[in-house]
């Protein structure tokens, strides 16, 4: 992996409060890198530290290349038009291949025609600032919570533009809130939580190697069920299948099946549910409730 952002042993406190205890990741070139953590974790911190908006304590944040924000708030004057404003960007931004009409056009800028800003709806504002954040073609682009308040169809044109941005060859980190827009869009993932990271990795192994989480569903000729298994647990009937849960899926299975071939019992169906996103997500992000 060509690593563009690599952050080592970050700490950060306010006062007496230390947010960042200690934070340790990296992101490859083109990866749409997602960051997770409930309200308070310190998401937009660690965001604000990278972007070089607030001072360490301690630790080392090394970027490759230039970095485009997209803040989790932001304000413009009131009555600037989105033309206006992309202009005055382009002339600060040292590249002037930045976004012009054609790239405006699939920021979906033009519909916005000489609207003032005041006058612009909560999606547009997001699409606005996501166009001049990608002004000075940067090669990280940093969002925090970029498509919080926007409807299904907003949410959706912006994913479309974040995809597009990643062929393009930008690498994205990007905080997020949305577990479905998470699963879609990201490569990767980090979880905050109590100022550490609780997980690391794609969406695919958080729910895949969710200890305790897999069900297993069995139907056999006759049940199983009142026999002790080691690997999982049985959690009762559900419609003719015997519900198991299971900490290593492939050793329940394993056991499951064996047990019914031992018993030259017939296996009807087998059906594997995984944790979901959320339920790992909740079960990995609540505070208090002792180290992972
Ligand atoms: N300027 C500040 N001064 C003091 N404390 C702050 C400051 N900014 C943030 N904090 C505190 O740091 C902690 C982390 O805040 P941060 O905004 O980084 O979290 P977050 O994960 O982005 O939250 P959210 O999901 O609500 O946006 C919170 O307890 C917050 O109150």
């Amino acid at each position: 992996m060509n690593t563009v952002l690599r952050v080592e042993g970050l700490t950060k406190s306010y006062g007496d409060i230390t947010v960042l205890k200690g934070v340790s990741f990296t992101v490859g070139r083109g990866e749409i890198f997602g960051l997770l953590g409930a309200n308070g974790a310190g998401k937009s911190t660690l965001l604000e530290c990278i972007e070089q908006l607030r001072s360490i304590d301690s630790g080392t944040i090394a970027v490759e290349g230039r970095i485009g924000v997209q803040l989790q708030s932001a304000s413009l004057p009131p009555n600037i038009r989105a033309y206006e404003v992309v202009t005055l960007f382009r002339k600060w931004s040292k590249n002037k291949a930045g976004t012009g009409e054609a790239e405006a056009g699939e920021f979906g800028l033009e519909d916005l025609g000489r609207k003032p800003y005041k006058d612009m709806s909560t999606g547009q504002k997001r699409r606005l600032h996501l166009a001049l954040a990608v002004i000075g073609s940067p090669d990280i682009l940093i969002l925090d919570e970029p498509t919080s308040g926007l409807d299904v169809a907003g949410r959706l044109s912006l994913h479309s533009v974040i995809r597009r941005l990643k062929q393009q060859g930008t690498t994205i980190l990007m905080a997020s809130h949305d577990m479905a827009e998470v699963e879609s869009l990201c490569d990767r993932l980090i979880i905050l939580r109590d100022g550490r990271i609780a997980f690391s990795g794609t969406a695919q192994e958080l729910t895949r190697n969710a200890a305790g989480l897999s069900r297993i569903y069995l139907q056999t000729e006759r049940s199983l069920a009142g026999q002790a298994f080691e690997q999982c647990r049985y959690e009762g009937e559900r419609q003719g299948y015997s519900l198991y849960s299971a900490g290593n899926l492939r050793d329940a299975l394993l056991e499951l099946l064996t047990t019914a071939e031992q018993q030259e019992l017939a296996v009807l169906d087998v059906r594997i549910a995984h944790a979901t996103l959320e339920q790992r997500f909740m079960e990995l992000a609540s505070a208090g409730e002792g180290e992972h």
